[in-house]
């Protein structure tokens, strides 16, 4: 360093005499000095290579307010998690996606008892209480089911957990529910029941093997139709709200991805489905919440009929119907994104058979909480509900022996035991 203080010239242009010396030495330097640099530079790029490919993933979407909350994914703790999973003692290995959802969580959890290899998938939004969803998911961690916080609308993620597992069954059931809020947030549902799905479908196409695929359609699907009980063989294309015909949409969208690349595919139209660890946007839940708070609940009536009906099941009896359509679904025939014959294609009604007027449903939980309901009576507005919901289910019954057992005042029973317990004393724990 004193050499080169020595060396710089006092006067611009001059150069002092141990010229020769000074460029050797400075020559000398910045050649050290350069390969110091790019050692360094080396060195850097490796870091900084190395932290972005151990960090994990996050979950892009064009949604970012529905994203979902601190989702990541990846890395090989992650991974093993993954593996762990989907361990399984039986031939099936399943992804579940809407795992930490209502549904998704009892047929998790089924799954899991009885053997399969059950990896769950959520993106854990904020459509309802987030902390209902994780409280659902601890549920799931406890029996050994891992659920991945991501989105069906992550290619990436879908791409690498088919990488990572060989999936024989996808159970589809994340999806935007709910028939009312279809009107304030249209495009959440073309976000997840149309995007999600074929993003989904897309997923399982391509993957080696293709799995065979049971969802979740809807009941809503029979939107205005007046023939009762409402069958497979009866017409869908009167949605009454844009929820159902998001889900008839998937209808569709299953008979060209079956047709086109042979995947096997099974849509179940859920009749609304009740029980412990349910949905807090459902009636029977809010009214619940509400009977206890002392506030005002309103009851829809329809001008004509009076009060309106729903085929209310149990979600044990859906759980069941559930892995009977699994257990009975028959191989997808493509590999590789190519379709090698024909291959099956499904819907069934999963009901109770025995609609309940809304005002019982209120009778039977003042009942069981042992409060009387402050009710109101209201005109149904025009916000997508149908009058009644009915089921035929010989078709279910026939192909996958599903046969519902729970009336709706023991399934009621069951819940609000769940409710009280589940919302009782804890603060942390809210319905919303
Ligand atoms: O089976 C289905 O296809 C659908 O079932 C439910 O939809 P819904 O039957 O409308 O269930 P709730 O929202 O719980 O309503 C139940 C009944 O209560 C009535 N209701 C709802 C809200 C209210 O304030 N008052 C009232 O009388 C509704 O009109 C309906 O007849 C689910 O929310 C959907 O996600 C599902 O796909």
């Amino acid at each position: 360093m004193s050499q080169l203080i020595d060396n710089t010239p006092s006067t611009p242009g001059k150069l002092k005499p141990e010229k020769s010396l000074y460029i050797h030495n400075r020559f000398k330097i910045h050649s050290s000095f350069s390969k110091l640099t790019l050692w360094f530079s080396f060195f850097l790029a490796f870091i900084i290579f190395f932290i972005i490919i151990s960090l994990p993933a996050t979950t892009p979407t064009p949604f970012s307010n529905r994203r979902s909350l601190g989702a990541t994914w990846g890395g090989s703790d992650w991974e093993k998690s993954v593996t762990k999973s989907a361990r399984r003692a039986t031939n099936r290995a399943v992804l579940v996606t809407g795992a930490a959802g209502f549904v998704g969580t009892h047929v998790s959890l089924a799954l899991k008892r009885r053997g399969d290899g059950v990896l769950g998938l959520d993106n854990f939004n904020r459509y309802y209480d987030p902390n209902l969803k994780r409280a659902r998911q601890s549920l799931l961690e406890r029996a050994g089911v891992f659920v991945v916080d991501g989105d069906i609308n992550d290619e990436a993620l879908l791409r690498k957990l088919f990488d990572v597992v060989p999936f024989t069954h996808v159970m589809h059931l994340a999806a935007q529910a709910g028939v009312r809020y279809a009107m304030q947030n249209p495009g959440s549902y073309v976000h997840s029941n149309i995007a999600g799905f074929v993003g989904l479908l897309e997923a399982c196409k391509s993957a080696n093997p293709q799995p065979a695929i049971v969802w979740a359609s809807s009941s809503s699907v029979y939107g205005l139709n007046s023939k009762v009980p409402f069958s497979e063989k009866d017409r869908t294309d009167q949605p009454a709200s844009l929820y159902a015909a998001t889900k008839k949409a998937g209808e569709e969208i299953a008979h060209t991805y079956n047709h086109i690349y042979g995947l096997s595919i099974t849509g179940l139209r859920f009749f609304t489905v009740y029980g412990p660890w349910g949905r807090p946007d459902m009636a029977y839940f809010f009214f619940a919440k509400n009977i206890l708070k002392g506030k005002q609940i309103s009851i829809f009536q329809d001008p004509d009929r009076g009060t309106v009906a729903r085929d209310f099941t149990y979600i044990d009896d859906i759980v069941k119907g559930c892995l009977g359509a699994l257990d009975t679904a028959k191989k997808s025939t493509g590999s590789g994104g190519k379709k090698k014959g024909p291959a099956q294609l499904r819907v069934f009604n999963l009901g109770n058979t025995s609609p309940v007027p809304v005002t019982e449903l209120v009778t039977i939980l003042e009942k069981l909480l042992k409060v009387e309901a402050k009710k109101k009576m209201v005109p149904m507005p025009r916000n997508g509900d149908v009058r009644f919901t009915h089921a035929n289910i010989s078709l279910a019954h026939q192909e996958l022996g599903y046969w519902p057992t729970t009336d709706l005042e023991t399934g009621l029973k069951k819940f609000v035991r769940w409710y009280l317990d589940f919302y009782s004393g804890s603060k942390k724990k809210s319905a919303w």
